[in-house]
């Protein structure tokens, strides 16, 4: 089932780039699937990724999420089905791990339901997935002393406890070390596998990108220049991606 639908996307022209961010971006995910986003520094993985929640605006194009068109009036009802991962995990340091994920409660209780803290559901609920991602023994530590890789899963956690459909990344294991990367990736990878969660991720490591995921969609100079399995993602890439390439097995 197409659970993502993107036609003909472009944004506004850039003065500095000579180009739109974006141009003549056509593709569809379907539910389920492992998806990574590659592409050099600037090629436009980041802005394709945060308009698939709204956030990025277009001068022509369509995004279909489960078959409803994103438009101003449809925006609250799509967000909620997609949760994000934000460059550098975006937590906010001060409060503790259970605090952190609560945070992605804020979105759909209204202040008087949070004045006196959260509904005891939406806490059993965040303490149930610290404790699937790890971290039994964190849940009320600050997260200021929390290691790279243990801030990168309290910030899933925040993400996860809208119960979202989709899990958006962006370069999740940045500044981790390469056991950290691995356990986060695993981490996603049960989701994926265990929960059916849809995930589309920007990575740089072609590496980790070829373990993980099933299908890579790369980038170059805002236009899709391969979307295809991982296999041969080296080579691909030693070679320019001379020859678009769409995934047909994805195609109807
Ligand atoms: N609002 C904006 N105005 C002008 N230029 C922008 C804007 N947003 C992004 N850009 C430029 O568009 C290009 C694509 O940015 P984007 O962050 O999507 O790339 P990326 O592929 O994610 O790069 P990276 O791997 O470095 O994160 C970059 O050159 C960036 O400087």
């Amino acid at each position: 089932m197409k659970l993502i639908e993107c036609y003909n996307l472009e944004t506004a022209y850039i003065a500095s780039l000579n180009r739109p961010i974006l141009n003549g971006i056509n593709f569809h995910i379907n539910q389920g699937e492992f998806v990574v986003l590659l592409g050099l520094n600037g090629a436009g993985k980041s802005t394709l990724l945060r308009s698939l929640l709204g956030l990025v605006p277009l001068v022509s194009g369509e995004i279909y999420v489960h078959g409803v068109q994103i438009t101003p009036q449809t925006l609250r009802k799509v967000r909620r089905d997609i949760g994000m991962l934000f460059q550098g995990g975006g937590l906010i340091q001060q409060l503790s791990a259970i605090e952190n994920v609560l945070c992605g409660r804020l979105g759909v209780r209204t202040t008087g339901q949070t004045l006196f803290g959260f509904p005891e559901r939406d806490r059993i609920l965040a303490l149930e997935l610290l404790e699937q991602l790890g971290l039994k023994e964190q849940i009320y530590q600050k997260t200021s002393r929390l290691s790279g890789g243990q801030q990168q899963r309290v910030a899933i956690a925040r993400a996860l406890i809208q119960s979202p459909q989709i899990l958006l990344a962006d370069e999740p294991t940045t500044g981790l070390d390469v056991v950290a990367s691995q356990q986060v990736m695993q981490t996603l990878a049960q989701l994926n596998s265990e929960q059916g969660l849809t995930i589309i991720t920007v990575l740089h490591d072609l590496g980790i990108a070829a373990e993980y995921a099933q299908r890579a969609i790369v980038l170059d100079a805002g236009r899709i220049v391969y979307d295809g399995k991982c296999n041969n993602l080296q080579a691909q890439f030693a070679q320019g991606f001379k020859l678009v390439e769409t995934y047909k097995e994805y195609e109807e």
